[in-house]
């Protein structure tokens, strides 16, 4: 089953709102793919013991793992941290994530740096490219947990835009190219 992605209206309404353009232009799998993002659905009821979660993290080399809620009771600095995780960033390693409960978007700029909004609901892992600019909001629920993959030792500092000059920007630039 293939993930719900859309572009985005430009409105400064609520970021948890869906924000979609009227009529709405949907995003397909294969466009995700062509940016450098991919997902997988999971079943999120057995994470502890499910077996396509170990042959994921298995095959891809996803050695840590750690679960965080988001939800104003239960992550410290609620607020600093949902404004963080909305500003326009980049990481210098894939952000890998996987949604055990609860809704969540991850935005993310195109080639022609508009942005895509993708509907994260449960069971949905998915992985976004080192150096791609992006952000993350909870929808209108409020609510999320979610696995946090990471290949060897997390790094979780992000750089927020304008980190045009980081190789890894480069690199992911380049590797747009031609696909
Ligand atoms: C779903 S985990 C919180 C978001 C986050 O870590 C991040 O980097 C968003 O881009
Ligand atoms: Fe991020």
């Amino acid at each position: 089953m293939g993930i719900e992605a859309w572009y985005m209206d430009s409105s400064e309404e609520d970021q948890r709102k869906p924000h979609k353009l009227s009529p709405p232009r949907p995003v397909s799998p294969e466009q995700l793919q062509a940016l450098g993002v991919f997902h997988w659905k999971l079943n999120a009821d057995i994470y502890e013991t499910d077996p396509e979660l170990e042959q994921i993290r298995k095959s891809r080399g996803y050695s840590y793992m750690d679960i965080i809620t988001i939800h104003k009771d239960k992550l410290p600095n609620y607020e600093d941290k949902l404004k963080m995780f909305y500003e326009e960033h980049l990481h210098l390693d894939d952000e890998i994530r996987y949604i055990l409960e609860g809704r969540a978007y991850f935005d993310i700029r195109d080639r022609e740096d508009r942005w895509i909004r993708i509907a994260m609901t449960t069971g949905d892992l998915i992985t976004l490219p080192a150096g791609i600019y992006h952000r993350f909001t909870l929808d209108e629920t409020n609510y999320a947990k979610a696995m946090r993959l990471f290949v060897g030792e997390p790094v979780w500092k992000s750089y927020n835009r304008p980190a045009d000059d980081f190789q890894i920007r480069q690199q992911y630039v380049a590797s747009l190219q031609g696909s």
